[in-house]
C-alpha cells in the first residue's frame, strides 16, 4: 500500500483519483512545520504540495521512502530540487491546470488597477459617495507589454488584443514566428519599459528575472504606466516600484504575489493607495484547484506503480509520440548497463552508447538514461532514473553518444562500451519482434541469448570438450542448462559461452567451474 501525504490544502475533487487507488492510503495533514514533516514523512511514499510547504533538504533527507513530489500548479520554487535529484525523487508539477485562472487573475487585476476598483469600492462601503478621484483609464488603444510569454503570458495576450491593446512581448525562447502568431511584437526589456502603458509580467522567479523590472526599467518609463505582478514576487524590484509611484511615474501597481509571502504588516505595498493586493490567488479559482489536483495525482500515481509520466521538472520531459517510440527500450538499456557493470572491472570512467538503424532518428535521452542506471546500479546505493545521470556526472563518468546509419543486420541495435581504467566491454542488445531482448554481441563475439533470469558467462580458450565439462560439472551440481550459445573469432581462440540456468549457481560451482582447465573467467548475471 502506497502512502500519500497531502500538506496543504488541495481539492478534495482533485484527489478523488487517489481516494479510489485501492493502492492507495491518502493522509490529509495541512499547515506542518519543518520539524513536524522531518518526524512523519519517513512514513509516505508520496507528497503532494501547493506553494506554502518548503519542501527542504532536511525533508527530504528524512523521507527514506519517498518516490515523488507532486506540486499541484506551476512554480516549484518552494521545493530544494536539487535535493530532489540527488535523493532519486521525482519532482512534477501541473503546468497547464491553472493557466486560466491566472490569466484571468491578472486581467482582473488589470482592470482593477486600471479603474480604482478596490480603492472604490473601500470607500463606497464606508459610506463616502465619491465620484471624482477615481477616474480610470481605458485598455483600448493602450500598448501592453508582456515579459514572460509563457502559457500564461500567451493567453493574457491573446485577451489583451480583444481589448484592443497592442501586444508588446519579451521572452528569451520566444520566436519570431511564435510572436507573429500570436500577434505580439517581440521588444527587448528596455524597449517595453520605454514603450508600454501597463506591463505585466509572467516567468519564474530566476536569477535572470530577479528584478527584471528594476530602477534602471523604472526610469525609463512614461509617467502614468500600471503595473502588474501576479508570477513571483521579486520579478519586480518592490522598492523600487515604491520609489517610482513616489516620483509620479508608475500610476499604479497590483500585486498578487510578494517577495516575501505572507508580506509583514510594515510592507510598503500594504500603505499605498496606489498598488491593489491579493493574498497568492493567480491560481485560486474552483476549477484550477480541481485541474492541478487531478493532474497531479495522475502523475504521482504513475511514478508510485512505475509507469511513464510525463510533468517532472527535475528531468528532461519527453512527449507522448518520443515515449512511444523508446519506451521499448527502457528495460533492454537497463539490462546492458547492469550487465557490463558486472562483467567489467574497475571504476568506470566512461559509457560510449551507440545508437543505430531505427533509433538515430529519435530523441534517445530517455534511453541513455536507463542504460546509466543499469550501470550504476549494482555500484551505489539509490540510483534511479532521476539521480542517474546526477550521480554519474558527480562521479567524473563521462558519457558519450553516437549515432550511426550504417547498416547492421538488426532493425535497431543499442551498443554500450564500459570503460574502466583496467579494462573496456562492450555490449550490444536489439528487440526482435516476438522474441523480445535479445543480447547479440558481446566484445567481438556474436551470441544471442535474452538477459533474463540466471546467466552464465564462461568466458573458455576454444578447445574440444569445453561444452561437455561444464554440462557435466553443472549437471553433477543438480543445476539444468536452459539454453547454451558458444561464440568464438577464431578456431582454437578466445570464446565465450553463454548459458542459461534454471537455478541460481551457488558460488562454489561457479570457483569449481572456473578451477576446469581452458576456462579463463566465469561470470553470473544478476538481473
Ligand atoms: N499567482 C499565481 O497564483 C500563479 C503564478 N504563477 C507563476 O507564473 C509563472 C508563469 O507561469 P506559466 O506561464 O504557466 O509558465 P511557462 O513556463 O509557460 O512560462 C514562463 C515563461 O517565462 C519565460 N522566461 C524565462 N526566463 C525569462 C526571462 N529571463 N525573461 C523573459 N521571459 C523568461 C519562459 O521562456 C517561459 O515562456 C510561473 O513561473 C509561476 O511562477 C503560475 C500560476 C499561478
Ligand atoms: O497553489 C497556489 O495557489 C499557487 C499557484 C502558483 O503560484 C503556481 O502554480 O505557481
Amino acid at each position: 500500500m502506497f502512502k500519500v501525504l497531502v500538506s496543504d490544502p488541495i481539492s478534495d475533487q482533485g484527489i478523488q483519483l487517489l481516494y479510489d487507488a485501492p493502492d492507495v492510503e491518502v493522509v490529509k495533514q495541512t499547515g506542518l512545520s519543518e520539524d513536524e514533516l522531518v518526524a512523519i514523512i519517513g512514513d509516505y511514499d508520496a507528497l503532494l504540495v501547493r506553494s506554502q510547504t518548503r519542501v527542504t533538504e532536511k525533508i527530504m533527507n528524512a523521507a527514506s521512502k519517498l518516490k515523488a513530489i507532486g506540486r499541484a500548479g506551476v512554480g516549484v520554487d518552494n521545493i530544494d530540487l536539487e535535493a530532489a535529484t540527488k535523493r532519486g525523487i521525482v519532482v512534477i508539477n501541473a503546468p497547464d491546470g491553472n493557466t486560466i485562472a491566472t490569466c484571468e487573475h491578472t486581467f482582473a487585476m488589470m482592470m482593477s488597477v486600471a479603474r480604482f476598483i478596490p480603492q472604490a469600492y473601500k470607500k463606497t462601503v464606508e459610506g463616502v459617495w465619491d465620484r471624482k478621484t477615481f477616474v480610470g483609464v481605458e485598455l483600448r488603444n493602450k500598448t501592453l507589454g508582456i515579459v514572460g510569454m509563457g502559457r500564461i503570458g500567451t493567453e493574457v495576450a491573446k485577451r489583451a488584443k480583444v481589448f484592443g491593446m497592442e501586444v508588446i512581448g519579451y521572452d528569451p525562447f520566444l520566436t519570431e514566428e511564435r510572436a507573429e502568431k500570436i500577434g505580439v511584437q517581440l521588444k527587448t526589456v528596455n524597449e517595453i519599459a520605454a514603450q508600454a502603458d501597463f506591463i505585466t509580467v509572467h516567468t519564474p522567479l530566476t536569477k535572470e528575472t530577479r528584478h527584471i523590472i528594476g530602477p534602471d526599467q523604472f526610469a525609463l518609463m512614461k509617467p502614468g504606466i500600471r503595473i502588474i505582478n501576479c508570477a513571483r514576487g521579486g520579478i519586480i524590484d518592490e522598492q523600487a516600484l515604491v520609489a517610482a509611484i513616489d516620483k509620479g511615474i508608475v500610476a499604479g501597481a497590483a500585486f498578487d504575489v510578494f517577495t516575501q509571502e505572507p508580506p509583514e504588516a510594515d510592507h510598503p505595498f500594504l500603505q499605498n493607495p496606489k498598488i491593489i493586493v491579493t493574498p497568492h490567488l493567480g491560481a485560486s479559482t474552483i476549477e484550477a484547484q480541481e485541474n492541478v489536483a487531478i493532474d497531479v495525482s495522475d502523475e504521482v500515481l504513475h511514478i508510485l506503480r512505475d509507469e511513464p509520466f510525463k510533468n517532472a521538472v527535475n528531468m528532461p520531459s519527453v512527449p507522448a509520440n518520443v515515449l512511444n517510440k523508446v519506451q521499448p527500450y527502457f528495460e533492454l538499456g537497463e539490462k546492458i548497463g547492469r550487465i557490463l557493470s558486472q562483467i567489467t572491472q574497475g571504476a568506470v570512467q566512461e559509457i560510449v552508447i551507440g545508437y543505430s538503424s531505427s533509433l538515430i532518428d529519435v530523441d534517445t535521452s530517455p534511453i541513455t538514461r536507463h542504460i546509466v542506471k543499469g550501470v550504476l546500479t549494482d555500484r551505489l546505493d539509490g540510483v534511479n532514473i532521476v539521480n542517474a545521470m546526477h550521480l554519474a556526472k558527480t562521479r567524473d563518468i563521462h558519457i558519450s553518444i553516437q549515432k550511426s546509419s550504417s547498416q547492421t543486420a538488426f532493425t535497431n541495435l543499442l551498443t554500450v562500451t564500459l570503460k574502466t581504467k583496467q579494462e573496456q566491454k562492450t555490449l550490444a542488445g536489439t528487440l526482435v519482434a516476438e522474441y523480445g531482448e535479445r543480447i547479440v554481441r558481446i566484445d567481438g563475439y556474436s551470441v544471442d541469448f535474452a538477459p533474463q533470469g540466471n546467466v552464465l558467462l564462461v568466458s573458455h580458450n576454444d578447445k574440444p570438450g569445453m561444452i561437455g565439462r561444464v554440462g557435466t560439472l553443472l549437471g553433477n551440481q543438480d543445476i539444468n542448462i536452459a539454453t547454451m550459445h558458444v561464440g568464438r573469432q577464431v578456431i582454437g581462440g578466445a570464446a565465450i559461452m553463454v548459458l542459461t540456468i534454471d537455478k541460481p549457481a551457488e558460488i562454489n560451482v561457479v570457483t569449481e567451474l572456473e578451477k576446469l582447465p581452458e576456462i579463463v573467467t566465469v561470470r553470473e548475471l544478476s538481473l
